[in-house]
This record gives C-alpha cells, structure tokens and sequence, in this order.
C-alpha cells in the first residue's frame, strides 16, 4: 500500500465487495473497500438475515403444530416482541463493529462515504467531515455496489411514504394493516412474515404470486397465504395511492377496487445503485445496470471491456442473478482473476473455469422461505422449453414420501425435475414444501455435475427421509 494507492478499490463492503477484498487480499495483493452506509451490505442488515428471522419462530411454530406429542406443548401463540428482538440481533443492531473488526483482521482497508469515479482508476470518497479523499488502484476497481428497491411511478405513492423491503425488514412494529404492492420473492415472504405476526395483509400481485416459478409453486404459496388469512388479489394492479391524516393509507386500484391499510410495502423488483457513483467519468450511463462478460469485467455496448479491462462489477449490480449467495460466487472468481492477470498468470475463463461464474447462467439455486417454502435450482419447464432444450418434465407429490409423512403430520408438497432429453441430465428442479430449503443442494450438485441419470440411480436416499423424493422421481422417469 502507497498513501491511497491499492492495487484494487472496490466500491460497496455488501456481501460481493468483501469476498471480493477479501480474495484479492488473499492473493497477496492491497485492496481498500468503499462503504458509504454499513460494512456487510443490505443482506446483512435489511434483506436476508432480518427478513429470516422474521419468518423462522413462525415456521418453527408451524412444525411444532403439525406433529402431535410436540402440538400439545405448544400453548399459547408467537411472541412478537421476542420475534422482532431476535430479528433485532440478526440483523447486529444495525452496528457493523464486528463486520468492520473482520476487515480489519483481513487486512483490508476500510474508508467510510459515497464513493464515485473521477477517471479511469481513480475513485473519489466523500465522508461525513465532506472531505474528499482520492483512491487510486493500480489494477483494478470493482462496483459492487448492490440495488435498492424500486418504486412505480403510481400517483401519490411517493407522498404516502412507503416501505420498501428494508422498512418490513427492520420494522419495530407490527402494523394492524398491511397492504402490499408486488407478487415477487419479497411480497410473497413479507406477507408470510407479517401475517403470522397478526398484520391484517392485502397483497396486490399483478404479475401473480412467484411468477418467474414453476406454476405450482406460486398456486401452492397463494393457497397458504389466503389459509393464513391474507387477501391475494391476483391480477390487481394500483392506480392511486393516498395516506390521510390519520395516517391511514388509501389505495384504488386499476379497477376501482379500494384497499386501506396502516402501511403500504413496495415490493416490485430492484434498481441498481449506480445513480450516484460517477459513472459517466469512465464513458458509462448513470443508473444503468453493469453488464459484464464471463470474468465479471464491465462491458460497453460494443460488448468489449471498458479501457483495459480495469473496472469489473459483482452482486447485484451486474443483474446476473440478484442472491448473496451467487454475489459471493461472483466475488471469489473476480477476486481470483485479478489476482491472476496482476500475476500475469493463465485465466481460466473456459465454461466452469475457476474465474468465470458459469452457474449464473443455469445452475442458480434460489430458497423462497414462505410457508410452504420454494427450493428450486437451474430452469424451469417453461424457461428450458425457450431456451430451445427438448424436454421432459417428472413430478412427484411430496407428501407420498415415508419421510414426509413422518416429517409433519398432513405434509404437503410437491417435486419438479427437468429432465434435458437429448443429455439425460436434470436441467432444473423445484421443490415446495415444509423445510424443503435443506434438500436443494442435492439438486444444485445434480445440475451443476450434469450427473447422467442413469449414474443417479447409485445416490441412494436414505430411508425414511423426505430425499426419497429422488428415488420416486427417477421411478417416474424410467431406466
Ligand atoms: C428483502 C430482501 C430479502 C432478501 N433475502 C435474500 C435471501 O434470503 N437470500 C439471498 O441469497 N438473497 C436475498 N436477498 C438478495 C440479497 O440481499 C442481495 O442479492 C445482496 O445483498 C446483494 O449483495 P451485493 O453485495 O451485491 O449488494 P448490497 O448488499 O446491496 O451491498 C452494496 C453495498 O454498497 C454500498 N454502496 C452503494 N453505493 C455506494 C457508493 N457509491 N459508495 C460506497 N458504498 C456504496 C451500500 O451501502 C451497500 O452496503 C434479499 C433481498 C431483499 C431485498
Ligand atoms: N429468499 C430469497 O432468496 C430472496 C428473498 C427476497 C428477495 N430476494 C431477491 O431480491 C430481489 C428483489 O425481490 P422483489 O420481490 O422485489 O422482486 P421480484 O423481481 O422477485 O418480484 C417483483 C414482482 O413485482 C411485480 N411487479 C413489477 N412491477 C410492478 C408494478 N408496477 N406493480 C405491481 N407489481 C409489479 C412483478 O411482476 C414481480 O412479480 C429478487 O430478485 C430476489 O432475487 C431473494
């Protein structure tokens, strides 16, 4: 390290911009992260681990119910106030001294404000005290400066103050009433979560709930949801939007139908934060997604990489596949391949090669924590058929299953492979169920090995376990 010259800057300390410090770091080269807000990111604080434990003493409960002997000791309902106190220590009271001590201990160089390009390299910080300080990296920047939630241009939706996910997500309390606008992986969770919490929950799913799933799987989620007493109106879209001075929230909507609610949560998708972080000093569009080739380095409309390759983008902001989890695969090849060419050695960028991040392309394994949960890897049905693979499609009840049965009294749920007939490999895989989450990674291995069928007839389940699915899959497919 020189003064403020690194050998990497990255922008953004979320999930993407640590690993990828952290690799670099590894590597045996200087890095320094940009964080404006807390050093862990929106999953740490406003996304993944609040929104978790939102959820999880509700489905816990949940399981407890559906086992008798265990039913009987359950006396008395959730304890909100514990509820949002265990949410309040996932989510570290929002204090990032333990994230900031492991920086730290990684040797990794922290400097704290909004970070933005004046050239090509060189990076600005604007901290609390306004004072600019200039960070030079003599290899590469990295944006790994995540997405915030969007919010539709619907009248007087704005002026109303609305949540977003991060509102739900650290929420000190439970609202009576809460509408909300979206039928996404949000939506779908937040109305689990609140709805077991006693909020009175009017969804407004335009698209449907889980569109981008299986079709069984959003039919599945919208059935629990309207058992645990929430209205989901499919198809219903909001016009207007007004909250009074009361405080209540009035929403019409394209229909003429009208919702009112104590709060209203926006859950219609992400925008990348690249609105403020002088993108157009490196010939790039402000507020623009960063698309990028197979090593993660950002391209232009050309498609080649900007300059020499310099700037790189990871996580959310490069919209390959909007999960920590893929964020954090993406890190550790970017970390590794700019290590690899300040090395001057080989890149390896074939498919499946050490720095490059082929699993978002097919392999992306996703767990949806609403009751019952959504596990699902790879394509489904309908997006292999438009991706032109010859297709057969295996289902399977999962509530059939010895183990299921023994899991939970009147499990229900359901299994989905996606057989690619011309390879006679699973393509895709998607399971709905109660603590379904846990089985996935079979799948994922299963689609990122392109394990042969015929070969996973030798993985035997064991008995009696809710994977005996695999074995009643693969009798519904034939040998
Ligand atoms: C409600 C909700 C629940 C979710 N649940 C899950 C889940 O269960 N599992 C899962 O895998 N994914 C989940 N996600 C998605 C997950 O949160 C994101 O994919 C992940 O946080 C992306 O990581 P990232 O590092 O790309 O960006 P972020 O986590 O957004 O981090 C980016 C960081 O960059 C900082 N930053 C931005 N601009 C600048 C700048 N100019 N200068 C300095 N710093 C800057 C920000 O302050 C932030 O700390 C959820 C998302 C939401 C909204
Ligand atoms: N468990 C998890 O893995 C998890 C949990 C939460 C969020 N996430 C990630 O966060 C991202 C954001 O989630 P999200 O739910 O906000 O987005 P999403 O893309 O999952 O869903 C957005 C939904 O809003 C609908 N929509 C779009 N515009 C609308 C409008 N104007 N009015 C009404 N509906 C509209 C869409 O049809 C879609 O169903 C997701 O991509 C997901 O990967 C993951």
């Amino acid at each position: 390290m020189d003064g403020n010259t690194y050998d990497v800057v990255v922008l953004g300390a979320g999930p993407a911009g640590e690993n990828v410090a952290d690799r670099v770091v590894r590597g045996g080269l200087s890095a320094a992260v940009v964080e404006r807000e807390l050093v862990g990111g929106e999953c740490a604080y406003w996304a993944c681990m609040p929104t978790k434990a939102l959820l999880r003493s509700a489905a816990a409960l949940r399981a407890a119910r559906q086992v008798p002997g265990a039913r009987e000791a359950v006396t008395s309902g959730l304890d909100v106030a514990a509820v949002l106190g265990r949410r309040d220590s996932f989510a570290s009271h929002w204090n990032d001294d333990g994230q900031v001590g492991w920086l730290d201990s990684a040797g990794i160089a922290l400097h704290r404000g909004q970070g933005r390009f004046v050239s090509a390299k060189v990076v600005e910080v604007t901290g609390g005290d306004g004072v600019p300080v200039t960070l030079t990296a003599r290899h590469a920047v990295v944006v790994a400066t995540g997405s915030s939630a969007l919010l539709p241009d619907v009248p007087g939706l704005r002026e109303a103050a609305p949540w977003t996910s991060r509102e739900a997500a650290a929420a000190s309390a439970v609202p009576g009433r809460l509408a909300i606008i979206g039928g996404g992986v949000v939506a779908s969770e937040m109305a689990t979560a609140f709805a077991a919490l006693g909020s009175s929950v009017t969804m407004l799913a335009r698209g449907g709930v889980l569109p981008r799933a299986e079709p069984f799987a959003g039919e599945r989620v919208t059935e629990a949801l309207r058992e645990a007493g929430v209205s989901v109106r499919l198809g219903v879209e909001a016009a207007s939007v007004h909250r009074d001075q009361g405080g209540t929230v009035h929403i019409t909507t394209t229909g003429g139908e009208r919702v009112e609610a104590d709060e209203v949560l926006v859950a219609i998708g992400r925008t990348p934060n690249t609105q403020d972080i002088g993108l157009g000093a490196v010939g790039l569009p402000p507020g623009a997604w960063l698309p990028v080739d197979d090593t993660l380095r950002v391209v232009g409309e050309d498609g080649a990489p900007i300059g020499d390759g310099w700037l790189y983008a990871a996580g959310d902001v490069n919209r390959r596949a909007l999960l920590t989890h893929q964020g954090k695969y993406q890190a550790r090849a970017v970390g590794d391949v700019i290590v690899a060419r300040a090395k001057g050695e080989a890149v390896e960028d074939g498919r499946w090669g050490r720095h490059v991040a082929t699993a978002d392309e097919r392999a992306v394994p996703q767990v949806v924590f609403t009751e019952p949960e959504i596990a699902s890897v790879g394509l489904t049905a309908a997006a292999a058929t438009a991706a032109g693979v010859r297709i057969r499609v295996v289902d399977h009840d999962l509530g059939a299953v010895a183990g299921s049965a023994l899991h939970a009294d009147g499990y229900r749920g359901h299994a989905r492979m996606v057989v690619d007939e011309d390879r006679k490999v699973i393509v895709g895989c998607t399971l709905a169920g109660p603590d379904v989450a846990e089985l996935l990674h079979a799948a994922t291995i299963a689609v990122v090995g392109e394990v042969p069928l015929d070969r996973l007839w030798h993985a035997v389940p064991s008995f009696p376990t809710v994977s005996e699915v695999w074995l009643r899959l693969l009798e519904a497919y034939g040998r």
